[in-house]
């Protein structure tokens, strides 16, 4: 985030992980839930809310829109719905932080509004591509300007929108949900065809507050001309910030954890069966149902891990879970291949990039590809690395850090703060040598 809060952080090799991990509630679950709350007829209680700088970021723009929020405890909201027409524009711009889900869902969101706003992001999501979505609203009606395909993104009011059938180039779970919800306000049906699937977070909520979705793995369809009718949510533990405790179990010798109650919908846990590809011990315990998502105990003990030639089909499925993946390619046995993730490159940095130089700046041998990675496992050394203010580059290389021969100097981790805040605080309590 912002160069006057540069928060470094150290970390050191350390003996051995155990205990519970509680790792906050889901990011995209969380966006999606405060978004449809706002719109819909009703008051929504949200339990599980992440208290992230991301998905705090959404929830002050639609409060900036006349919605009201309380927030009776961390983790908790009630969301008084001002129904589908009852947003009021804001002669301000409107702050999405760090967040591309949270810009590019509100650009689908805003596009059917009856009055303007301008969208923006921090250093990072000013760079991030906005065209995959100005494109297809603009086929819907939409007139959203941008300068380069980049934010800030100034969404035209007062347009009248129309569905489209719409086959993404890309697979992504935000276009798509931006088109859901830019179809929410269209006239006609508004279809979207994945070449993989998606994680179906805003098919499945659309559906809880009651409007009529047709969806299949790779498929969505909605009408314009419904309601929103106010529901309560449960926001289930994010699978990717438990990812960091799998990886950092999984390597350092002696580990047992256990992360209690995780989202396991099989869009998000492409990393469960990449890490047992490579040889991990992870189970998964009471498993159940949680606010109508998967959710189970995820109990995982350290074992020796040799590199895989990732299965490409597992790529959409892990998409956030790449910079951890790389630190566990970086110390298994052997050669880890990656191939298919050119999307990484998008991220809140170029998430290929910035681990290649980083894992190089410990002495790991990782060649650089245009969609992924090689990366030769080994022994790790100790060094200063920069996060290029993104939160999973940073909290990967705490992980690398356990089992570095020196310490590892991650720089500029403030960014920590917008998906996983308290990582620093949770990973000590189980061992980690953090500070
Ligand atoms: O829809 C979502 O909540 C998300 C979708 C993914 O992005 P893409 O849609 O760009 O793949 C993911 O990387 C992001 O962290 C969250
Ligand atoms: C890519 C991510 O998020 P976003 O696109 O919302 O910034 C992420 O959290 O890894």
């Amino acid at each position: 985030m912002s160069g006057a809060q540069r928060l470094d952080w150290v970390s050191r090799s350390a003996t051995a992980l155990h205990g519970d991990v509680i790792v906050p509630g889901d990011k995209s679950v969380s966006h999606r839930s405060m978004m449809l709350s706002a719109i819909a007829d009703g008051n929504s209680h949200i339990r599980g809310f992440l208290e992230g700088e991301d998905t705090r970021a959404t929830a002050a723009v639609l409060a900036q829109l006349g919605v009201r929020i309380e927030a009776p405890s961390a983790g908790e909201r009630i969301v008084h719905g001002v129904g589908l027409d009852g947003l009021r524009g804001s002669n301000q711009p409107l702050d999405c932080g760090n967040a591309g889900t949270g810009m590019r869902l509100l650009a689908g969101l805003f596009a059917g509004q009856a009055f303007d706003s301008i969208l923006v992001g921090d250093e990072s999501l000013s760079k991030r591509p906005m065209r995959r979505v100005t494109e297809p609203l603009a086929k819907m009606g939409a007139q959203i300007d941008a300068q380069d395909g980049l934010p800030p993104l100034h969404v035209r009011g007062g347009r009248k929108l129309h569905g489209i059938r719409y086959e993404l180039p890309v697979a992504s779970a935000q276009v798509k949900s931006a088109l859901l919800l830019a179809g929410l306000y269209a006239e006609g049906s508004t279809e979207i065809i994945e070449p993989h699937p998606t994680r179906d977070y805003t098919e499945r909520m659309l559906q809880a507050f009651g409007w009529p979705i047709e969806f299949s793995p790779g498929r969505a369809k909605l009408e314009g001309g419904h309601r929103l009718r106010a529901t309560d949510v449960v926001v289930p533990a994010d699978f990717s910030s438990a990812a960091f405790f799998l990886v950092a179990a999984s390597v350092l010798p002696g580990s047992l954890l256990r992360l209690p109650a995780v989202g396991l919908n099989p869009r998000r846990t492409g990393l469960l069966e990449a890490l047992r590809l490579m040889g991990a011990d992870i189970r998964i315990e009471n498993q159940g149902e949680s606010g109508g998502e998967a959710v189970g105990d995820l109990v995982v003990r350290h074992t020796a891990l040799h590199g895989i030639e990732l299965p490409e089909a597992l790529v959409p499925d892990m998409i956030d879970e790449f910079p951890a993946l790389f630190v566990a390619a970086a110390i298994a046995k052997g050669r880890t291949v990656v191939r298919g993730a050119a999307e990484l490159r998008v991220k809140e940095s170029d998430r290929i990039a910035s681990m290649a130089v980083g894992l190089r700046a410990l002495g790991v041998r990782i060649e650089e590809t245009p969609d992924g990675a090689i990366i030769d496992g080994g022994a790790i050394g100790g060094g200063t690395v920069e996060s290029h203010g993104d939160h999973r580059i940073a909290m990967s290389f705490a992980v690398a850090g356990l089992v570095a021969r020196e310490a590892v100097t991650i720089r500029d981790c403030a960014n920590v703060a917008t998906s996983f805040p308290g990582f620093l605080e949770l990973a000590n309590d189980c061992g980690f040598a953090l500070g």
